[in-house]
This record gives structure tokens, C-alpha cells and sequence, in this order.
């Protein structure tokens, strides 16, 4: 059941349980998971690989596969915009650039899904390629891009659908550890900056303790398979924040 809150919870799971099947075989990849977000948090979900961590957030956008099955007692809430639609964008792992495009059309294309005319959608592209790193880049094509810029492109093109949630699967998982962190740190201040660059809810789902605690306000970490949620830690209040992490995956 997919339901609609106003009450300052933007988005959540309850009992979420989640089976696929395949044939004879039946997979059990989420168990019983309840999570709430509130508008304006920052939460990352790590756990061992296999869990159940896209499929949570595939959950959470409303975009589960044909072959997974809800269980009935769960429930799913989002946000929905004035016309109802849910009012949460997914970046999948694959950055899905149109290879094809320049990058300065590549971004504005996110402006033209949620149906802004063309010129508007250009021009608001080209308004955020500074703050995206990609200044003079405007014709250049995907392929000439390094793996970082090649991110925050996506990204851009993401945040300008205008949805107010940000849903991000291992945004930076195909980056070296060097581009990795540099990403982090300038997600981390275009987040503090607060200026409407980036949605303020956001879910991440990473492999990677750091990222994870230097970017989000509470860290979920999951169980291996049928995933569950094992620990919560809430970043700033916290004292050793990557070591509980850290403890809380090691149990598994
Ligand atoms: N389309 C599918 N058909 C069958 N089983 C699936 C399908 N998608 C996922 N699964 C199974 O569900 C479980 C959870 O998968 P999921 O991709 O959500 O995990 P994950 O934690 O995101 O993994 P990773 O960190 O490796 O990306 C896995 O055991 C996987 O094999």
C-alpha cells in the first residue's frame, strides 16, 4: 500500500517486506524494515552487498522491479507534487548519460522531464554549472568528461527535475578513493550551502563508511540478506560515529 503524508515525515517504509521470485526460487531481500525520514535529513543506508539496499530505495521512488513482491502488510510513503505525483527523483548506480548530447543538454534534459520548456530548461542548466564543477564544459560530450565530472553532470541533471527527495544509489561507488573524497567534500558544502542546489532530503546508499558519515545526518546499516536494519546512528551526537558503523557491520 502506498500512502500520503503531510505531517512533516516526508517519506517511510513500515514492515516493508520484499520477495522476489524467479522461477521456483524465492528471495527474500527485505525484511520487516521501518524507516522514517523527516523533510530536510540527509540519511545513508550502507550494509554488505546483497542486502537490499537499491532495493529499498527503488522502494522508496516507487520504482520496484515487475519481479519483486510487496508483502501486504507493508507500507510506502512519499510525497506527492500539486498533480500527485511523487515528488522523489532516483539517480541509478549507471549515470545514464545520453552519449549522444552535449553536457549542457545532457543537464537541461532534467528540467525538460518535469516539463520545462526548452530555453527556460537551458537556462537554469547553465545557471548551476559553476556550482557543479563544470564550468566551461557547457559543449562538451560525456565522453570527454573525467569520472567525477561525469557524476556531478548526472547529478545536476537530477536535481533539476525539481523534486524536493533525492534518491542516490552508490552515487560515487566507480570513483578512485582520491575523486571519491573530493566528491564527498563538495557534496558535503553544496549541501551546507543550502541554497537550493541540491533537494534537502536525501537518502544515500553506499558501500563506503566515510562517505556515509561525513554526508549524512543518521547512517542506517542493514543486515545481510533477508535485509533488516540493525543499528541507527545519528551522526552529530554520535561520538565515534565511524566506529559504531563500523561495529555495527562487523556483527554481520
Ligand atoms: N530482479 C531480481 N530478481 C531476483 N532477485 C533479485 C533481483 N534484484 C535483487 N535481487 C536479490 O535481492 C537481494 C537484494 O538485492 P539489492 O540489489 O537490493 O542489494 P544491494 O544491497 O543493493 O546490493 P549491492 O550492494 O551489491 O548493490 C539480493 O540477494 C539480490 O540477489
Amino acid at each position: 500500500m502506498t500512502t500520503f503524508r503531510t505531517d512533516g515525515r516526508v517519506l517511510g517504509v513500515e514492515r516493508l517486506t520484499v520477495t522476489f521470485r524467479t522461477g521456483r526460487r524465492e528471495v527474500t531481500a527485505l525484511q520487516d524494515v521501518d524507516l522514517t525520514l523527516a523533510a530536510g535529513e540527509f540519511l545513508a543506508v550502507v550494509g554488505p552487498s546483497g542486502c537490499g539496499k537499491s532495493t529499498l530505495l527503488r522502494a522508496l521512488a516507487g520504482l520496484l522491479l515487475a519481479s519483486a513482491v510487496v508483502d501486504r502488510s507493508s507500507t510506502i510513503t512519499v510525497p506527492r507534487d500539486a498533480s500527485g505525483r511523487p515528488d522523489v527523483v532516483w539517480m541509478p548506480q549507471q549515470n545514464c548519460l545520453l552519449p549522444w548530447r552535449r553536457a549542457m543538454a545532457n543537464a537541461a534534459l532534467g528540467a525538460r522531464v518535469a516539463g520545462v520548456p526548452r530555453a527556460e530548461a537551458v537556462h537554469r542548466a547553465s545557471e548551476m554549472f559553476e556550482r557543479f564543477g563544470l564550468a566551461g564544459f557547457e559543449r562538451s560530450w560525456p565522453h570527454e568528461l573525467s569520472g567525477g565530472m561525469r557524476q556531478r553532470l548526472a547529478l545536476l541533471r537530477t536535481t533539476l527535475t525539481g523534486r524536493s527527495v533525492l534518491l542516490l544509489d552508490e552515487p560515487f561507488g566507480a570513483l578512485d578513493a582520491i575523486t571519491r573524497r573530493s566528491m564527498n567534500q563538495w557534496l558535503a558544502d553544496l549541501r551546507r550551502s543550502h541554497d537550493g542546489a541540491l533537494p534537502s532530503t536525501v537518502v544515500l546508499v553506499t558501500h563506503d563508511v566515510d562517505e556515509a558519515v561525513t554526508l549524512a545526518d543518521r547512517v542506517i546499516v542493514m543486515s545481510s540478506r533477508p535485509g533488516r536494519i540493525v543499528d541507527e546512528i545519528v551522526v552529530a551526537t554520535e561520538q565515534s560515529p565511524r566506529e559504531r558503523v563500523l561495529a555495527a557491520l562487523s556483527v554481520e
